[in-house]
């Protein structure tokens, strides 16, 4: 029997206790488990009005990158991108002592939840993984977000490719000793092909832990493995949307015209574009039926919400108090359009998308074959507050591929594998500004929304056009139903020379990063697609 055969598995990973053990629980029987009277402290959830069940994470709202580790040995030494701060290196001995105290916390859970999921779309490029939790709300967020098999599937799982065992509850506390980052840790070994949690509860490290190793498997492969989102329309088209958290993946790819692929995590070959997950993490804050009408009516029964504030049962999307980062993960049909299984074709649009606080990117640019290489290994955006521990204000971000943060090789294997796919099929690049602009406010969503339709429907390349100096950028000085005077980003400042103040800082930060990139031929024959900082503007 198949429960058996778990019981035993996980005894041979060192888990023995008196645990009641559920596998692969189905949505009710995960609520059941959610609203226990049992429950304690965060493991506690709440009923509200949607129908969704909301939690609290904990001390952690948001993924801890500096209590990051992977294994640095035989197979990893020389493949994985030792960068000194994503990439944190540690040793077997390290990850022994953390998985022994995961081990332990497990063996006296008085229940385990064990979730089989699949993360990839395709069976040749599956992860097959097997998350082993004692939160229910742990497991739901895992059977959300990750692919379920179905019955057959789950019979025939075999063994998986990858663990995670989250101790959430337990700490290190030879962390000092050992020199870590804090008594939390979060860690990867791929020889054992296993992630280990202790100390935070936050779930995106599971979710986004998996996509780390995906960005690790698949371009060794030579496809590219992509931070984006994805949706597809009636012809076929594929659109991509890259971008940091917080710039509109989610937000922009849920378009009532167009079917969903994914929204955050997606894999190019030979066949075209296809996600790794089951389901969306979409944030909440300040989210409204009027504005975004796909995702608030995807919170309903099954869906998870995180720290949101409830009163009364009631949420309140507006409240900010517990973290900027609410957030909601349903499983992906909660969105009415989309294709499943979730891929497409190729992909015959890309758009960067960065949201800029500091007002100087045009709304929308149009890049060629060098700036779509340049602006992907920049990756510029604002850090906004709420996903990463620490960050409270606004800061500029250089996140190489718009995800060095999720980057286990070294960028230009990303861009590489994605640029050889655009190329390939003749894919077309935007940069969308999705941030502020000179009037001190964010650009509209309506705006941004019309812009995308534009590009995706290929009426922006009739636009009349301009050049933005300094930025060096081409942009539409006009498109229908896009507000007036907002295109040029120099025209939303009472004063054009305060944008240009702005543009040379700017411009400025983006020719240093670039830097690292130009110890080769490849990366200097991409300086003059960049910013350019002589320049004048008149
Ligand atoms: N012009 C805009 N374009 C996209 N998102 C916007 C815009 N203005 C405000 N927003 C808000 O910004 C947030 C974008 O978040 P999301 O789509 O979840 O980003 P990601 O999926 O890239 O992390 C949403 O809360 C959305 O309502
Ligand atoms: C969940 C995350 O990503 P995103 O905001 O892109 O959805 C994250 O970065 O932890
Ligand atoms: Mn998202």
């Amino acid at each position: 029997m198949k429960h058996a055969k778990i019981i035993q598995d996980l005894e041979k990973l060192g888990i023995k206790g008196d645990y009641e053990m559920m596998y692969n629980p189905s949505f009710e029987e995960l609520y059941q488990a959610e609203v226990s009277s049992d429950n304690q402290g965060f493991e506690k959830s709440e009923l509200t009005e949607s129908g969704a069940v909301s939690v609290q994470t904990g001390i952690f709202t948001g993924r801890s990158p500096k209590d990051r580790y992977i294994v640095q040995d035989d197979v990893t030494r020389d493949t994985i991108f030792w960068d000194g701060k994503v990439n944190l290196p540690t040793t077997p001995e390290i990850f022994r002592s953390c998985k022994e105290l995961v081990l332990n916390q497990l063996s006296t859970s008085k229940k385990i939840y064990v979730v089989d999921a699949f993360c990839g779309t395709n069976a040749d490029t599956r992860l097959k993984v097997r998350f082993i939790v004692e939160v229910a709300w742990q497991a739901h967020f895992v059977t959300n977000m990750f692919i379920r098999p179905s019955h057959y599937e789950l019979e025939n799982f075999g063994e998986p490719d990858f663990i995670v065992m989250n101790g959430s509850k337990i700490t290190n506390p030879d962390w000092e000793a050992q020199g870590l980052n804090s008594e939390n840790f979060v860690m990867f070994n791929l020889t054992e092909k296993l992630q280990i949690i202790g100390g935070t509860w936050y779930g995106g490290e599971m979710k986004k832990g998996m996509f780390a190793m995906m960005n690790y498997y698949l371009p060794l492969k030579g496809m590219a493995s992509m931070h984006c989102s994805a949706n597809v329309g009636e012809e076929g088209d594929v659109a991509l949307f890259f971008g940091l958290s917080g710039t509109g993946k989610t937000t922009l790819s849920a378009d009532p015209k167009r079917y969903l692929i994914g929204d955050d995590e997606h894999g190019w070959d030979n066949n075209g574009v296809f996600n790794y997950e089951g389901g969306c993490y979409a944030k909440v804050i300040d989210l409204s039926e009027e504005k975004e009408p796909d995702i608030f009516r995807a919170i309903k029964r099954d869906a998870l919400l995180e720290n949101v504030v409830v009163n009364n049962g009631v949420s309140d999307y507006k409240d900010g108090s517990i973290t900027e980062n609410t957030r909601v993960s349903y499983p992906i049909y909660h969105i009415n359009k989309i294709v499943l299984p979730s891929k497409a074709g190729h992909a015959k649009k890309i758009v960067y998308l960065s949201a800029d606080a500091f007002g100087v990117l045009p709304p929308v640019s149009i890049l060629d074959e060098n700036q779509a290489q340049y602006h992907f290994l920049c990756g510029y955006t604002s850090k906004l507050a709420g996903t990463e521990r620490g960050i409270t204000e606004p800061e500029p971000s250089f996140s190489p591929a718009f995800g060095e943060a999720f980057l286990t090789l070294h960028p230009t294997m990303y861009s590489k594998t994605l640029i050889g796919k655009m190329k390939e099929h003749g894919a077309k690049a935007y940069l969308v500004n999705t941030g502020w602009n000179g009037t001190g406010k964010r650009i509209s969503l309506k705006d941004t929304r019309t812009i995308i339709d534009a590009i995706i429907d290929g009426s922006i390349e009739n636009a009349p056009k301009t050049r933005v100096p300094i930025m060096n950028l081409e942009i539409p000085t006009a498109l229908p139903n896009v507000s007036e005077g907002i295109l040029d980003p120099r025209n939303t400042y009472s004063n054009a020379t305060e944008w240009e103040e702005k543009a040379k800082d700017l411009a400025a930060k983006y020719i240093k990063n670039f830097d690292q990139y130009c110890n080769t031929e490849e990366g200097k024959k991409l300086i003059s697609s960049g910013p350019q900082l002589q320049e004048q503007t008149i």
